[in-house]
């Protein structure tokens, strides 16, 4: 059976799109929110848990919340679009999410309660 354990979090960013015609090319400002899923098998379960959610929260804390939040994110993307910053998410995440043998699955990155870009992997494959 595949075990799926998940992890919101939010954080506070400015940007203002670039090459964009429209209100975003101004300065402004979104609290975010990420969901973050990593996904295994019952092999690897430990003492019940696939992955402690604090473990989780600390990984997404220090490889990704310590960098983007209350940060200005046009200093560390071109274009500071919620893909482009969910797709930096991922792959930042993945091979710490592997080197664990789990699988991340899922980012899920928020721009507004309307407005989300999800990027998704085959739960056994990891792509
Ligand atoms: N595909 C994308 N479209 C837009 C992005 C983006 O990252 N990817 N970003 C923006 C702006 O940053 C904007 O802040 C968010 O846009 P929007 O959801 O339209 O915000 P609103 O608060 O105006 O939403 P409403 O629900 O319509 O009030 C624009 N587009
Ligand atoms: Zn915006």
């Amino acid at each position: 059976m595949n075990v799926c354990v998940t992890k919101a979090f939010t954080f506070d960013a400015a940007h203002n799109l670039t090459n964009y015609k429209g209100k975003c090319e101004a300065l402004h400002g979104h609290t975010y929110r990420l969901e973050v899923t990593v996904c295994g098998t019952p092999n690897e379960l430990e003492n019940g848990l696939l992955m402690d959610f604090g473990d989780l929260k600390d990984l997404v804390n220090k490889e990704v919340l310590s960098k983007l939040d209350h940060s200005y994110l046009n200093d560390h993307f071109e274009q500071p679009s919620t893909e482009l910053v969910a797709m930096w998410v991922f792959e930042t995440l993945k091979p710490h999410v592997e080197k664990l043998g789990l699988v991340l699955t899922s980012v899920k990155l928020f721009e507004t309660a309307t407005s989300w870009v999800e990027i998704k992997a085959d739960a056994s494959r990891g792509d």
